[in-house]
């Protein structure tokens, strides 16, 4: 069911510091922020050979990272984001396995425009995954 990995993101409470260490402390190339109301996130994307980090911090009213932020000021490794080949049969056989999805269950158009879906991290060995349609 899984594949590629498409990106593991940290969480910040400062974007623009973040963004800064990974351009000048670690030479690496990194996306403009990106605002995503819908998501309660503003994110920057890190660009690796083999794989992506997405940086993000809380955006607005009731995001669903802030409490995470709030436990983790320094920041914290937050999710893992796997592509798959179809984000509906991924998500019925999921559920079908007993597997939480967040949310209201359907899909989300995420930052890369393409849906996102995400899973409890009480199911995945603490770690909060993030499914994107390939
Ligand atoms: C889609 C746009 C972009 C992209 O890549 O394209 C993004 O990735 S946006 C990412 C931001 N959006 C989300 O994260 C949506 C899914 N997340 C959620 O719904 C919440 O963050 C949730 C439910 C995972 C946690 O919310 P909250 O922290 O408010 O709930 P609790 O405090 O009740 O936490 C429950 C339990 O889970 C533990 N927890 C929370 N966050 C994480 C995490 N990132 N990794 C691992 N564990 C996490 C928390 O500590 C609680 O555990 P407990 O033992 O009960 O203390
Ligand atoms: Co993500």
């Amino acid at each position: 069911m899984i594949g590629r990995l498409n990106h593991v993101a940290i969480a910040v409470s400062d974007l623009a510091a973040a963004t800064a260490t990974y351009k000048n402390t670690l030479g690496a190339k990194v996306s403009e922020p990106e605002s995503l109301p819908e998501h309660g996130v503003t994110v920057v994307f890190v660009e690796l050979p083999n794989a992506k980090i997405e940086l993000l911090q809380p955006l607005g009213e009731g995001s669903p990272i802030a409490g995470f932020v709030a436990k983790n000021p320094a920041g914290g490794i937050h999710h893992l984001c796997y592509e798959v080949d179809d984000i509906l049969t991924a998500r019925d056989q999921l559920k079908a396995a007993g597997a939480r999805v967040l949310g209201d269950g359907e899909p989300k158009i995420g930052a890369h425009g393409k849906p996102v879906l995400f899973l409890h991290p009480k199911d995945f060995n603490g770690a909060l995954v993030e499914l994107e349609q390939a």
